[in-house]
C-alpha cells in the first residue's frame, strides 16, 4: 500500500521562539522583562528589536534537487528550512534577530517509517550530503549548527516528529516501547491511560523529544536517583547507515558493555535511535515537600549534601542561591532556600520529609512552607515559594528571545563535581566571571542552584546576564562562554551535566575526555557511518587521513 505524504506535524511552531506561532508575548509582558532586566543590571533604555518575520529572512537557494522517489516526505520550502536553522541557546536567538540564516539547511526530511530513514541514509552517502538528525529542537549547544557552507555539497536535516507514537505497552513489567520522535506532552498523553508516566520533565519537556533526550543524555524531573535519562532505557532501537541495531529488553546486564550506552549521549552521530523501551513509573499519589532558607549558601549546602547522602533520594532538591531565589520568586535576595519535595506512586513519603527537615534545622535551616500527604501537598507545591518557583520555571522559556532582543548577553551553564571541592570549585568559578564581567563588559550577575544531587557531589547551574549591545552581544557571550568552560575544565569539572556537548563545548570536551577514549569513538563512527555523514563536528572528528569509499 504506498505511504500517505508527509510534512511538517500540527501546530506550526515559532521559528525564533519557544511556543506556537500566534502565541506573541503581550507588549506588557516585554515591558516588564525590559524593565527587570534594566533593574538587575543598573542600565537604562535598552533598544528591544521586533521579532524577525518569514519575508525578512534571505535564503540561500537550496542546493538540492530531491528525487522523485523522496519527494513525498522532503521539502525545500523557506519556512521548514529556517525553522530547522537553529537550536534554543543565546547564539542561536541573537543570529536569529540578527537576520542570519546562512546556515540553512538545503533540505528537510521528514520521515514516516525506518525505510524512509535507510533511503536518507542512501540518498546522502551516493551524493556525499550531511544528514543532522532533529527531535524538537531544543538543543542550547549547538547540537544541530550545520557544518561550513562549502564543506558538503548538501545539509538534509532529518526531523523525526512524525514518528511520534507508544508502540507497545508491557504493564506487567512497566516498560513501554515509545518512538523517539514524540514530544513530552504526547508521550504522557498516550502513558495517562495506563495510569503510568515516564516522569522525565526537562524544563523544554513542552518541545523536546525522547530520542533528543537520549542523545543528548538530559536530566529531567528528579533531582536524585534517576536523574538522568540513561537510567529509564531499557533498550534501544538506532537506524545507522550501516545497519539496524536493536538490543535486547533486559532489566539489567553483565554481558560485557551495555550496547545502548554506545547510543546514550552519541548525539546524532553514531546513527538515529527510532524508539526505545523505556522504564516507567506508577504516578504519583503521595506527596510531602517544603521550602526552607538558609542564611548562608555554603551552610545550606551542607544540608543538601547529608540529606543526599543519607539515602532519602528527594524527588526535588533544587537549592537556589539568594539571587537565583529573588529571580524566580522563591525568596526576597536575603536567603539560599532549598525547594525539597518526596513523592511515590505507592506510600506516604512524610516521614522522609521529616528527616530531612532535621537536617536542613542542624544546618540552620528555617522551614517557610511545608506540606505532607494530610495537607495536600500538591495544592502546596503550587503557592508560595514553591509555586512561584514552578510558575517561573515553565513560563520563563516563552520570554527566552527577549534577552538577544535587547542585546543583553544572557546564558546558562551547568556542571558537576565532587562534594570535597565543592566551595573551592564554585568559589573559583564565580570569582572568574564576576572578574571578566567587571574587567570587559563593566559588570554584571551570575547566580547559581543545584538543580540534580549525587552522594558524591552536585550538579550547580549557573546563570549569566550581564550588559552588552546588539552590535558586540555574541562577542560578549562567546568571551563569558570560554572564560567559564576553560574554568570548569582547569578545576576538574565536567563541561556539562545534561546540555550535552554540541558545537558549542566542543573544544573542552577535547580535554576533558581521554584522547584514546577518542579514537575508540572515531572507529565506532567509521563503522557505522561510513561515510561520516551524521552530525559532522560533534562528539568526534574524522581521523586524519581517513579514506571515503564509494
Ligand atoms: C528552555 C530550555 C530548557 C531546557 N531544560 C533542560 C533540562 O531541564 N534538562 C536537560 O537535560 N536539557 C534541557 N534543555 C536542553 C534540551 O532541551 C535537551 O538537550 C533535550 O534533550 C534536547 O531534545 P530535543 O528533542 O529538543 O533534541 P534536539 O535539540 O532536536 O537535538 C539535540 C541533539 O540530539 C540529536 N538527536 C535528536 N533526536 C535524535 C534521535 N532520535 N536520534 C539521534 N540523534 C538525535 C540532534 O542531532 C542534536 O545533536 C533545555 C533547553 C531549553 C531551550
Amino acid at each position: 500500500m504506498a505511504k500517505e505524504k508527509s510534512g511538517y506535524y500540527g501546530t506550526r511552531r515559532k521559528f525564533w521562539s519557544w511556543g506556537y506561532e500566534g502565541e506573541d508575548n503581550s507588549q506588557d509582558e516585554i515591558r516588564t522583562m525590559r524593565d527587570r532586566v534594566e533593574q538587575r543590571l543598573g542600565i537604562k533604555d535598552i533598544e528591544v528589536l521586533s521579532d524577525p518575520t518569514l519575508d525578512e529572512i534571505e535564503l540561500y537557494p537550496s542546493r538540492i534537487k530531491i528525487p522523485r522517489t523522496l519527494e513525498d516526505f522532503c521539502t525545500t520550502e523557506k519556512w521548514d528550512r529556517v525553522v530547522h536553522t537553529y537550536g534554543k541557546g543565546f547564539k542561536d536567538m541573537t543570529l536569529i534577530y540578527r537576520r542570519d540564516f546562512k546556515k540553512a539547511p538545503d533540505v528537510v526530511a521528514y520521515p514516516r517509517d525506518e525505510e524512509d530513514i535507510a533511503a536518507i541514509f542512501d540518498w546522502c552517502g551516493e551524493n556525499g550530503y550531511a544528514c543532522i538528525p532533529y527531535g524538537g529542537g531544543s538543543s542550547v549547544t549547538g547540537g544541530f549548527w550545520g557544518p561550513e557552507r562549502d564543506a558538503f555539497p548538501g545539509v538534509v536535516v532529518i526531523d523525526l516528529g512524525n514518528l511520534n507514537q507508544i508502540l507497545e505497552i508491557d504493564p506487567v513489567s512497566r516498560c513501554a516501547r515509545i518512538q523517539a520522535g514524540i514530544l513530552g506532552p504526547a508521550l504522557e498523553e498516550q502513558l495517562k491511560p495506563h495510569g503510568l508516566t515516564l516522569r522525565h520533565i526537562p524544563q523544554s519537556w513542552e518541545f523536546s523529544s525522547l530520542g533528543g533526550w537520549i542523545a543528548t543524555r538530559s536530566s529531567g524531573h528528579y533531582a536524585t536517583h534517576l536523574t538522568h535519562i540513561d537510567d529509564m532505557v531499557e533498550s534501544l532501537r538506532v537506524v545507522t547507515p550501516a545497519g539496524t541495531i536493536q538490543n535486547r529488553r533486559l532489566p539489567a546486564s553483565g554481558a560485557g558493555p551495555n550496547p545502548d550506552r554506545m547510543f546514550i549521549g552519541s548525539e546524532g552521530t553514531m546513527g538515529i535511535i527510532t524508539d526505545a523501551w523505556m522504564r516507567l513509573q506508577g504516578r504519583v499519589k503521595f506527596r510531602a515537600n517544603a521550602s526552607i532558607s538558609f542564611k548562608s549558601f555554603y551552610e545550606g549546602a551542607k544540608a543538601v549534601r547529608q540529606i543526599t547522602q543519607a539515602g532519602l533520594f528527594p524527588a526535588n532538591a533544587r537549592y537556589l542561591d539568594e539571587q537565583d531565589a529573588k529571580f524566580y520568586g522563591a525568596g526576597d535576595g536575603t536567603d539560599s532556600v532549598l525547594l525539597l519535595g518526596f513523592e511515590s506512586a505507592d506510600h506516604p513519603v512524610d516521614a522522609w520529609l521529616e528527616r530531612g527537615l532535621e537536617i536542613c534545622k542542624d544546618f540552620g535551616g528555617v522551614v517557610k512552607q511545608r506540606a505532607g500527604t494530610a495537607d495536600n501537598a500538591l495544592e502546596t507545591s503550587r503557592s508560595g515559594p514553591q509555586g512561584n518557583w514552578r510558575h517561573q520555571f515553565r513560563y520563563l522559556p516563552r520570554l527566552m528571545h527577549t534577552r538577544a532582543a535587547m542585546g543583553i548577553v544572557s546564558f546558562t551553564f551547568e556542571t558537576a563535581y565532587t562534594w570535597d571541592r565543592f566551595e573551592e570549585v564554585d568559589t573559583e568559578i564565580m570569582r572568574r566571571v564576576r572578574t571578566a564581567q567587571k574587567e570587559h563588559l563593566g559588570g554584571g550577575i551570575v547566580c547559581r542552584r543545584f538543580s540534580f544531587l549525587y552522594p558524591d557531589g552536585p550538579a550547580p547551574y549557573y546563570s549569566i546576564m550581564a550588559p552588552s549591545t546588539h552590535a558586540n552581544s555574541l562577542e560578549a557571550y562567546s568571551m563569558l562562554h570560554d572564560v567559564a568552560s576553560d574554568a570548569l575544565i582547569e578545576l576538574g569539572a565536567t563541561i556539562t551535566h545534561h546540555h550535552a556537548v554540541g558545537k558549542s563545548f566542543r573544544p573542552w570536551y577535547d580535554k576533558e575526555v581521554d584522547p584514546l577514549f577518542r579514537r575508540v569513538l572515531a572507529a565506532a563512527k567509521t563503522e557505522l557511518d561510513p561515510k561520516w555523514m551524521l552530525n559532522p563536528g560533534l562528539i568526534v572528528d574524522k581521523p586524519t587521513g581517513l579514506k571515503i569509499v564509494g
